[in-house]
């Protein structure tokens, strides 16, 4: 079977690229080749971000393919749910930086896999909702959660509980969406990003983030020491003395990413 889920490295950027037309919706097969190809990208220190589009200009994602949930068999929900959360906490998971370049729909499954990543940059004429309610479904691909985290509860519950679709331009005002661009300018926007990325140690976006993370389910009594404890273990990379030195002695840093 061809990948539905395209990988291109450019450079330091891993172009992760779903394509399952029409509407790029999520299958086993799709969830598992992403589960695995951010499992390679974790291997890869050469890879220190990772955009991740959809093919062609009107779907980002439709989220999960609704055929497979027609004859209401329990199996599949539970096979789906479990492929879902294993894919989408891997994305969550990537050390390094993921943004999503948001280019048209991203719907249900869709927006969760936006959700998952860390930035979220959307063309204007892109749409955003977690409508699975409408179909008798609920987001089980962390979207309750991470919905919620990213705009409070309020705008969580109108877009699950009353199926509130949204524009980039609301997206973007209740903070799901960092940055709105115009139509075709999204994945340039995040590869510029993702460029930006570069000039940051390695080592310190993957502490960070995870730090980063740990606000979500630690407290700040946990925090604050694991703050130092990882302050401190970057000491024993060659990034932490490369970029310090490069500073000093005004030139560029040459990560090694360890
Ligand atoms: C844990 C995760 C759970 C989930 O993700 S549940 C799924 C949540 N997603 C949805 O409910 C979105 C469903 N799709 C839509 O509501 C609509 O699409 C849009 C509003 C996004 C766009 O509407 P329009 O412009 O009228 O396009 P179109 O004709 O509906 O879609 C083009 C083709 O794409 C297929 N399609 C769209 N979404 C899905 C889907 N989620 N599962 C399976 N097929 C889908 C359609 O049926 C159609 O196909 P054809 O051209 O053969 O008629």
């Amino acid at each position: 079977m061809s990948a539905q889920i395209k990988l291109s490295i450019e450079g330091h950027i891993a172009v992760v690229t779903m394509s399952n037309p029409p509407a790029n919706t999520w299958t086993k097969e799709t969830l598992t080749q992403l589960r695995d190809m951010v499992a390679d990208l974790n291997n890869n220190k050469d890879v220190y971000s990772l955009v991740i589009t959809g093919e062609g200009e009107k779907f980002f994602s439709a989220g999960a393919d609704l055929n497979l949930f027609a004859s209401g068999d329990k199996g599949v929900a539970a096979e789906m749910s479990i492929i879902f959360g294993q894919a989408f906490e891997a994305l969550s998971n990537f050390r390094g930086v993921s943004i999503a370049a948001i280019n048209g729909y991203a719907m249900g499954g869709g927006l969760e896999v936006a959700l998952a990543c860390d930035l979220r940059i959307a063309e204007e004429q892109a749409q955003m909702a977690l409508p699975e309610a409408k179909v008798g479904l609920l987001p089980c691909a962390g979207g309750t959660q991470n919905l919620a985290w990213l705009v409070g509860e309020g705008w969580a519950k109108r877009m699950i509980l009353c199926g509130e679709r949204l524009t980039a331009e609301k997206a973007h005002n209740i903070g799901l969406v960092e940055e709105v661009v115009a139509k075709g300018e999204a994945f340039d926007k995040a590869m510029a990003l993702a460029k930006q990325v570069e000039e940051q140690s390695p080592t310190s976006v993957a502490a960070c983030k995870s730090l980063i993370q740990h606000s979500r389910s630690g407290t700040m009594s946990s925090a604050l020491p694991l703050e130092r404890e990882l302050f401190i273990n970057l000491f024993d990379t060659q990034d932490q003395k490369e970029g310090v030195n490069a500073f000093l002695e005004k030139r560029k840093a040459n990560w090694v990413n360890g």
